[in-house]
């Protein structure tokens, strides 16, 4: 039998049958997903897998499979600096809340976003909440935001949550699409995810018995069910993507406005930083690549190797 996993305890996880029963799961031994990632988790949410029956009483179930990921995303594991987490799997999209003003979200935030997006093969979109604060300097600064992503072909939509301005967008982008939704501290992530999962009634199982001792359930991403057919992953905790295993030489492949241009640089192992007869550099002088999104280039290639990374 099939199921998808809606949340995952890191022993126990809560699965939905393709028929619609919500079922508890444990894993049967030890899967190899990756044979080049160490994960920490190797059942993810958005995972789709194949359980059998355990107990029926309990309703619990064995996981004896996983199928193929269409893609999936991940997080440095907090205890193991050399250990990834995979944060969900199987996405059509995932969704940055950002804001223009308390607080405001740098482009450098939004740009390691939007490379790790590219890395990891799921579309972004960067949604502004608090459009309510916004004065024409705010709405000014969004409107370049606005211009400079799409340029890029990234969507970007503005927002205020506590007056439900532009939720019938959101309501639209969402229908029968996989999303994931993460954003920093203070952005209105917890809000925006509340109202459009009103105390996420829509979850049909308390699971917090579940979790090991000392556990923390709420570090875990889980998914919802929306009313319009969408799911919604929500990612506790989790502030930025890990842009693990990216190498300096490879970083501009993930900036689509770069990406067009490599094959005019005439070295073609150029890096856009120094060498003559750079295409890159010549189009952000020419404005045709913004300058902050190269400066976040610069900022991100400068970090990769780098101590802290
Ligand atoms: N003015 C305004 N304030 C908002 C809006 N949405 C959320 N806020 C406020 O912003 C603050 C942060 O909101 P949260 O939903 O807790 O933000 P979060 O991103 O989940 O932050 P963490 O819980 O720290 O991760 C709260 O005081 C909210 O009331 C909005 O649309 N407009
Ligand atoms: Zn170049």
């Amino acid at each position: 039998m099939k199921a998808t996993v809606y949340k995952s305890t890191g022993s126990w996880y809560q699965v939905k049958t393709e028929d619609g029963q919500w079922l508890q799961a444990r894993m049967k031994g030890v899967f190899k997903i990756d044979e080049d990632i160490t994960s920490t988790n190797p059942i993810a949410v958005g995972d789709i897998v194949t359980v059998e029956a355990e107990d029926t009483a309990e309703k619990t179930v064995m996981i004896t499979g996983i199928n193929d990921r269409r893609n999936y995303i991940n997080r440095q594991s907090p205890r193991h600096k050399y250990q990834q987490h995979i944060v969900a799997a199987n996405l059509d999209q995932s969704i940055l809340i950002a804001t223009i003003k308390e607080p405001r979200t740098s482009t450098g935030f939004i740009d390691r976003f939007l490379v790790a997006c590219e890395m990891y093969h799921v579309p972004a979109i960067i949604v502004f909440n608090k459009k309510d604060l916004y004065k024409q300097k705010e709405l000014d600064k969004f409107e370049e935001y606005k211009s400079m992503y799409e340029a890029v072909g990234y969507k970007v939509l503005c927002i205020s949550v506590n007056e439900q301005t532009g939720m019938e967008e959101i309501d639209a982008l969402l229908t029968n699409k996989v999303s994931l939704v993460s954003g920093h501290s203070g952005v209105g992530k917890s809000s925006f995810v509340n109202s459009i999962l009103p105390g996420k009634n829509i979850k049909t199982q308390d699971v917090s018995n579940w979790s090991g001792k000392g556990m923390h359930t709420t570090t875990f991403a889980e998914m919802y069910d929306l009313p319009n057919g969408g799911k919604l992953i929500d990612t506790p905790g989790m502030r930025e993507f890990a842009l693990l295993g990216v190498e300096k030489d490879e970083l501009s492949h993930y900036f689509p406005e770069m990406r067009s241009r490599l094959q005019d640089c005439q070295f073609n192992n150029c890096q856009h930083i120094n060498e003559p007869k750079c295409a890159i550099k010549k189009a952000v002088a020419a404005q045709e690549i913004h300058e902050d999104r190269y400066l976040s280039y610069l900022s991100i290639y400068e970090s990769i190797g780098a101590a802290n990374y």
